[in-house]
């Protein structure tokens, strides 16, 4: 062997080894790399179970349970939210799995298994359809579902993803909401009083179908408008500070009591409520109002207090309104310097007609008497009965010297027109009258008096005469209306 063979050898050993070791150097680097890559991997996987654990966390707090299901909606998975919120731990346990659908309460399963079919068939996601599941435990549990195709590579749906979640309690409160509202709008439209709610500006911005009933305008004809013109003018002023006070204040005042036109033109009393409906903050929503229709308590009440203060008989006032009202009128007359004037009338020889004609004949006498009295006087005027067939007369604002006048022209009226019987004959019957004007220092006993005086002394003169203040202002009656009276018997008066 040659030295430049043995040389070429040598050279050929060293290249050998010099690439064995740079190949080993390539491959310890290579390992350093795979080792570093494996292990940033392992970090990631790491990081990426410590995300899914508490996004699976997060999801269980919430109750969003996750399930998987075949195009028919037959479940392949469920996560344990989901089993816990079926109650159904064992689902899948070597037991053939259900339809999503078969977890659902009888009357939401065609509604929900129709939905994954739009799902499947149409590729149109499911989106928190709320509905019912009954648990394993047999109670049920409101959820709203949510559902998504799972597609393949070629765009083909292999299944369904999608979840449960539970809205059990907030979907109970909104049908306890929704059915309360349903009452109360069912209570509004159905009651017998008028619901409405009115802006600061006073328009009505809604009125209940009862605004018909009560007062004749179709709904629509009344929403949106004014609530002026509906209301009497006098009463006005009085609803409108009703609504300020009440928008100022922001309470439930004291029921207003006002009156209100009918669509036919009719008054009717109404008593409303009116409630400010303030929001958490305390500003005000809107003013709630509730209007009862009270014209027939109204109507009663008046037909009452005219019962209690008025004779049955007659329609006179009684004595004791008459008195009362007697003593009001001589306090205002005082008061303005007014005249007043007061008459006393007493029909003559009444018992004779009772006992001649009848009780009922006397009664159409007292009646027919007091019509006239009502033709001749004022409407300001008032004719009391003080009992029997004794009645007064109170003139306010009758001149002394008109008040004979008034008291001849009423007598006049009784003894010129016979009065009709019931049996269809006819009556002439006179009134005597003692007529005075009231003096500025008197009180009513007093003023009464005088005129009882004046009338006493009437009849001691004659009857069917004036007595003004004790002074005979009229002759006595024509002959021929007495001639139709019975021949009277003594009378204790004469
Ligand atoms: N029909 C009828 N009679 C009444 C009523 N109230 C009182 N009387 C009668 O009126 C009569 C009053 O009689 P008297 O007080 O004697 O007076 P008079 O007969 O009118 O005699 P003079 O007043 O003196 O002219 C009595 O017979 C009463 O019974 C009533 O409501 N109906």
């Amino acid at each position: 062997m040659t030295t430049t063979t043995t040389a070429a050898i040598a050279w050929a050993l060293v290249a050998l080894v010099l690439l064995a070791l740079a190949a080993a150097w390539v491959a310890a680097r290579r390992a350093r790399r795979a080792e570093r890559a494996q292990r940033e991997l392992a970090a990631q996987h790491a990081a990426l179970l410590h995300e899914l654990d508490a996004l699976r966390r997060a999801m269980a707090a919430a109750r969003v349970g996750v399930w998987q299901a075949d195009a028919d909606g037959t479940l392949r998975h469920a996560d344990e939210t989901a089993r816990s919120l079926w109650q159904r731990a064992d689902l899948g346990d070597g037991k053939p799995w259900p339809r999503l659908s078969e977890l659902r309460a009888p009357e939401h399963r065609a509604g929900l298994a129709e939905r994954l079919r739009e799902v499947v068939q149409r590729h149109r996601p499911l989106v928190r359809l709320p509905n019912l599941i009954v648990r394993g435990g047999g109670d049920r549990l409101w959820v709203s579902t949510t559902a998504v195709p799972l597609l393949d590579e070629h765009g083909t749906v292999r299944g369904l993803l999608g979840c449960d979640v539970d809205i059990d309690t907030r979907q109970r409160l909104l049908l306890a909401l929704q059915a309360a509202e349903r009452r109360y709008r069912l209570l509004a439209e159905h009651t017998q009083s008028i619901i409405y709610t009115i802006d600061a500006a006073g328009h009505l911005t809604y009125v209940s179908p009862s605004w018909t009933a009560l007062l004749g305008h179709p709904v629509e004809e009344v929403i949106g408008r004014d609530f002026r013109p509906f209301v009497h003018p006098e009463d006005v002023p009085l609803c409108e500070d009703f609504l300020a006070r009440t928008l100022r204040e922001r309470r439930v005042l004291p029921p207003l009591t006002y009156r209100v036109r009918h669509r036919d033109g009719r008054v009717r009393y109404h008593r409303s409520v009116l409630a400010p409906v303030l929001d958490d903050d305390g500003r005000l929503q809107a003013v709630v109002g509730n209007a009862i229709d009270i014209s027939t308590d109204v109507e009663l009440r008046a037909e009452l207090e005219r019962v209690a203060t008025h004779d049955a008989l007659t329609g006179a006032a009684n004595r004791r309104l008459f008195l009362e009202l007697l003593q009001r009128e001589i306090e205002r007359a005082r008061r303005h310097a007014a005249p007043l004037g007061l008459l006393m009338l007493d029909l003559d020889h009444f018992k004779a007609i009772n006992d001649t004609h009848g009780h009922a004949a006397g009664d159409a006498v007292l009646r027919g008497f007091v019509q006239r009295c009502g033709a001749a006087l004022r409407p300001s005027d008032v004719l009391g009965r003080l009992g029997g067939e004794e009645f007064a007369a109170m003139l306010p604002g009758a001149e002394p010297a008109q008040i004979g006048a008034i008291a001849e022209r009423l007598r006049a009226g009784v003894a010129q027109q016979p009065f009709a019987l019931p049996g269809g004959a006819t009556l002439v019957a006179t009134v005597s009258v003692g007529a005075v004007a009231a003096r500025p220092d008197e009180d009513a006993d007093a003023l009464l008096m005088r005129a009882d005086r004046a009338l006493y002394e009437a009849k001691r003169s004659g009857r069917d005469r004036v007595v003004l203040d004790g002074v005979a202002a009229t002759p006595a009656g024509g002959g021929g209306a007495r001639a139709a009276l019975p021949p009277f018997p003594p009378l204790a008066r004469l």
